[in-house]
């Protein structure tokens, strides 16, 4: 299956919505540190129903021991940002592909986004004028269009 990366998510039930979203999907969850909340808070675990046991999220330090820890393809792990200039749905996805999403209220940090070859800084259509999609809505329509590709198996590939 695929690998969500939320980097320093602020907003409580949002990494609710993406811990459900996350066993539902059977994608693995990489939270990068600092978290705008507690693991304990009420509102992400309300987000999150009873799926917290069914979904395996890790939690690391920052981006660098992310990487030293997981060690993703670099081929394969794709920023997410409004200012991407490669279209979601003209990529064709992998089991095993990494995502990497920005945090609520100023997105990936220039530095880490402009590390991404461009044809890996995939973005989500959007009309004109709009800023953003809420970053549980931006995870799921980028799994699920990710899954769809892969004729929504049920392996996990990873
Ligand atoms: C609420 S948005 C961040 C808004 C921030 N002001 C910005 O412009 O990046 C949170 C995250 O959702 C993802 N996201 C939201 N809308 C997106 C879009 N249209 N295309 C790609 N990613 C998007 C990105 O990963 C973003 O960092």
């Amino acid at each position: 299956m695929f690998h969500i990366v939320l980097v320093q998510p602020e907003i409580p039930p949002n990494t609710g919505n993406v811990i459900r979203l996350a066993a539902n999907t059977g994608c693995t969850l990489d939270l990068i540190e600092p978290l705008g909340f507690s693991m304990e808070d009420r509102l992400m675990r309300r987000a999150g129903l009873d799926y917290h046991e069914y979904a395996q999220v890790r939690r690391h330090a920052n981006w660098d021991a992310f990487i030293a820890s997981m060690n993703p393809d670099t081929s394969r792990i794709f920023a997410m940002t409004t200012r991407g200039s490669q279209p979601v749905h003209d990529v064709a996805f992998r089991p095993g592909d990494w995502f990497v999403f920005g945090c609520e209220t100023s997105g990936l940090a220039p530095a880490l986004r402009d590390s991404f070859p461009e044809g890996q800084r995939l973005k989500l259509p959007m009309r004109p004028g709009q800023r953003s999609l809420n970053l549980s809505n931006a995870v799921a329509v980028t799994v699920f269009e990710a899954w769809r590709q892969n004729g929504f198996a049920m392996d996990s590939g990873a």
